[in-house]
């Protein structure tokens, strides 16, 4: 079995914590992505699963097998790094074969697994070629093929894609998304860029400060984001927040402004008297006359983005973002009404930022 659970999984440096208490269950075959700006301790957590670190405290299982304690070749799992550290004198194959022949894999199967790997990853052709004859998008190929064919169920990915250029870091993450759908690994993949989690996650783990703030499928993590940190975190342009006071019957308040909240559902189904902060993504608003509109704000400036349009507005001398079509952002009035989509919307504790 290849799942893994990571029990209260703690790291400090002197006074510093980097990982409280991190706990996380990842199903065998799930491709799990750990999202986080830099310096949240992701690379750390994930050293630790494959045993390049050490943790102060807590638990790590592979399957049923404790591994806290084990060398990193004793923990039944391969790793791909940002950097290819590819071994410059051998060719692709050979860098692909060399941790099989160490493992004294017989021959055939070493050779029918680098045959199979180089295809899925479309390097069959640079087989015989050495690292420094190969482009950076195929260097890191071969690298993510070297942990594959070693890989007996769980690999793992420390920003693998972050030294491509963009058109090959799109390419490549359709093809390890591919990959991932038919060998089946189970896959631990740390990144800060959203995109890559949102499009290759079964789930993402959003991290902050040595903690997870939400483990959730992409989806979720974007409509139900469990607090602001990660409503403002995953998206962009980052979602719009306003600021008011709900009054406990189910109306938010913005000075003598009420929106009727009755198409938001609370968590735990109540309407909480507090302070709170409305956060609407930019597609969930709607322009329309400003009478018609939950709010009146003034337009700001407009930017065409080829697709679509966003209309930046400003209201109470907050710009908030408006997604729309280019005809209509080109025909905008001064003044616009904004239009919430209540049912899409985000309401948080202004206190602690939890999800209400
Ligand atoms: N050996 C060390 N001694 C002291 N602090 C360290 C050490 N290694 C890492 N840190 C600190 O731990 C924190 C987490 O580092 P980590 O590399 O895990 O972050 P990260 O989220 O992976 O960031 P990045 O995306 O920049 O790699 C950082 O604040 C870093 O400065």
């Amino acid at each position: 079995m290849y799942n893994i659970s990571l029990n209260k999984i703690r790291k400090t440096y002197g006074d510093l914590t980097i990982l409280h208490s991190v706990e996380m269950e990842i199903t065998e075959g799930e491709f799990v992505v750990i999202l986080g700006s830099s310096g949240c301790g992701k690379s750390t957590l994930l050293n630790i699963v494959a045993g390049l670190d050490t943790c102060d405290s807590g638990q790590i299982l592979i399957g049923d097998k404790d591994v806290t304690d084990l060398e990193p070749s004793d923990r039944d799992l391969s790793m791909v790094f940002q950097s290819y550290a590819l071994f410059p004198s051998m060719t692709v194959r050979r860098n692909l074969s060399f941790g099989m022949e160490v493992a004294r894999v017989p021959k055939a199967e070493r050779e029918a697994k680098v045959a199979k790997v180089a295809q899925l990853l479309q390097i069959d052709a640079l087989l015989d070629r050495k690292p420094s004859q190969l482009s950076g998008g195929q260097r890191q190929r071969v690298a993510i093929g070297r942990a594959l064919v070693r890989s007996t169920g769980v690999c793992l990915f420390d920003e693998p894609l972050s030294n491509l250029d963009a058109k090959l870091r799109t390419e490549t993450r359709v093809e390890l998304k591919k990959l991932h759908n038919d060998l089946g690994f189970t896959m631990l993949y740390v990144t800060h860029d959203q995109v890559e989690a949102m499009t290759m996650a079964d789930r993402v783990a959003v991290m902050n400060k040595g903690r997870v703030e939400q483990f959730a499928p992409p989806q979720e993590i974007y409509e139900k984001p469990a607090n602001l940190f990660v409503a403002s975190f995953v998206g962009s342009p980052e979602i719009n927040q306003i600021a008011g006071h709900l009054s406990g019957n189910g109306s938010f308040d913005i000075g003598k402004t009420h929106i009727d909240l009755s198409g938001y559902t609370f968590e735990n189904d109540t309407c909480p008297a507090q302070d709170a902060i409305l956060a609407v993504r930019c597609e969930d608003i709607k322009i329309v006359p400003p009478a018609a509109g939950h709010i009146t704000a003034q337009l700001d400036f407009v930017e065409l983005l080829g697709a679509d349009a966003l209309a930046w507005v400003l209201y109470h001398g907050k710009r908030l973002s408006v997604r729309m079509g280019v005809d209509q952002a080109r025909a905008l009035e001064s003044e616009v009404g904004l239009q919430f989509d209540l049912t899409k919307a985000s309401v948080f504790c202004t206190k602690d930022g939890h999800r209400l």
